[in-house]
């Protein structure tokens, strides 16, 4: 039981905080974070996708230190995980968002801001100082408006760009719209202000959608003002040549977060990405795809059967690939390393800590899973991540 009876809180896994937050958080909140979309298939399949790989042990391979400190984008992170954006953390904690990025910061992992924040995203670098920062771009209608965020996250030290690109209209969240989801009045988008963006709360999304500037208003939008705000203010003509515009206007190495295919990862190879970001979004858009650490060995496959070569030193062009979604034990990163990721990413673990605790609930999460990913790792005779290779897995189709 995560509450012992004299009320402490007692967590000793992530499904612990996942039901202690569940406690402390209002209905419309408990709702945003933990649904995915339509009948919620592709989010459980997310988790049920781990159970079918299994381990493969390697024994007497001397496991007394484990070595855990991971490259990225030509920084060191202390292990090869990820905080993943998410949207309005206020929702969850007061302190939000830099409560957040503080603890990322503590742990010595990287951050992801969301757009959709709500606090400034220079509050967020401020707070954090020296910890490593991602933004994560969503693309408005209003391209001057997305231009700004990119020069505002520059000049604020984000040392990537994340470009989210499945997101052209909003998943159907059904908590949301039995909730009629909205941001509560205390609580702004705050990465906006009302004269350029004219939207920085989500007000009542019948009136959202009807003074929206764009997009085909449906049921949802009439029920979820979420769903309003994003179906009428971002961009959903979005194209691989949006990459290129990207990179042409920031030096900042560009992600893509949404890849579910080896087609596409391809294609963000061919647009000169620094990583993809295999997700699909934490089952949250298109109920029904895979999960995807089942769609990475195929992507890992196919970009190592076709390698580029970069011109001048005739060496293969580096992609990394980073993959989230339903990532809840030490064993799961495990998993992800082996078949291929260099990072891997977690969403709502690190909500459910921030409702349990702010800032230290995020250490605590963290540090839970770095403990699990150590032991794994000394259970599993792997000593260092770089070392942690596609024969330490089986998948259900392959022999014993
Ligand atoms: C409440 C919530 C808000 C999210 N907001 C964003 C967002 O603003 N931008 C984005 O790219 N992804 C967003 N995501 C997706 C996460 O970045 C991530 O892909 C997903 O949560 C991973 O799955 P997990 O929660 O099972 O770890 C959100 C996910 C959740 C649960
Ligand atoms: C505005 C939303 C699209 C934010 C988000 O990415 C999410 O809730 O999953």
């Amino acid at each position: 039981m995560a509450v012992s009876a004299n009320g402490g809180f007692h967590p000793i896994n992530l499904d612990d905080y996942e039901a202690t937050a569940k406690e402390r958080l209002t209905t419309q909140a408990h709702g945003y974070f933990s649904s995915g979309a339509n009948d919620q298939w592709t989010l459980r399949e997310n988790r049920e996708a781990f159970n079918r790989i299994r381990l493969r042990p390697r024994v007497l391979n001397d496991v007394s230190k484990v070595n855990l400190n991971t490259s990225i984008l030509g920084h060191t992170s202390t292990m090869p995980v990820l905080v993943a954006p998410t949207g309005m953390q206020k929702l969850a904690h007061p302190e939000g968002e830099t409560a957040t990025a503080r603890a990322a910061r503590e742990v010595g992992v990287p951050m992801t801001l969301s757009t959709m924040s709500t606090t400034p995203l220079e509050e967020v670098a401020e707070s954090s100082g020296k910890g490593l920062r991602f933004f994560q771009l969503y693309v408005f209608q209003q391209r001057e408006l997305t231009v700004q965020l990119i020069k505002r996250a520059e000049a604020a030290g984000y040392s990537a760009i994340v470009l989210t690109v499945d997101v052209p209209a909003m998943g159907r969240r059904e908590a949301d719209l039995r909730n009629h989801f909205t941001l509560p009045p205390h609580l702004t988008l705050a990465n906006f202000d009302e004269e350029t963006h004219g939207a920085t709360r989500l007000c009542g999304a019948r009136e959202a959608a009807r003074d929206g500037s764009g997009g085909d208003f449906g049921l949802a939008d009439t029920k979820s003002a979420l769903s309003a705000y994003v179906n009428s203010m971002y961009d959903g003509s979005l194209t691989w040549k949006t990459i290129d515009w990207l990179k042409s206007i920031t030096a900042l190495p560009v992600i893509v977060k949404g890849i579910m295919t080896p087609e596409d990862a391809l294609l963000a190879r061919e647009h000169g990405v620094s990583a993809i970001w295999v997700s699909n979004h934490g089952g949250r858009q298109l109920d029904g795809v895979d999960a995807p650490i089942t769609v990475l060995p195929s992507i890992k496959q196919a970009l190592a059967e076709k390698p580029v070569m970069e011109s001048h030193f005739r060496m293969p062009t580096r992609m990394a690939i980073w993959v989230d979604g339903g990532v809840r034990r030490g064993s799961d990163i495990l998993k992800a390393l082996a078949l291929g990721a260099d990072m891997v990413a977690v969403g709502r673990p690190v909500l459910w800590g921030l409702a349990c605790g702010g800032q230290q609930g995020v250490v605590d999460v963290l540090s839970m899973i770095r403990e699990e990913l150590t032991l794994a790792m000394k259970l599993a005779g792997c000593n260092d991540v770089k070392k942690v290779s596609r024969q330490l897995v089986r998948l259900a189709h392959e022999p014993v």
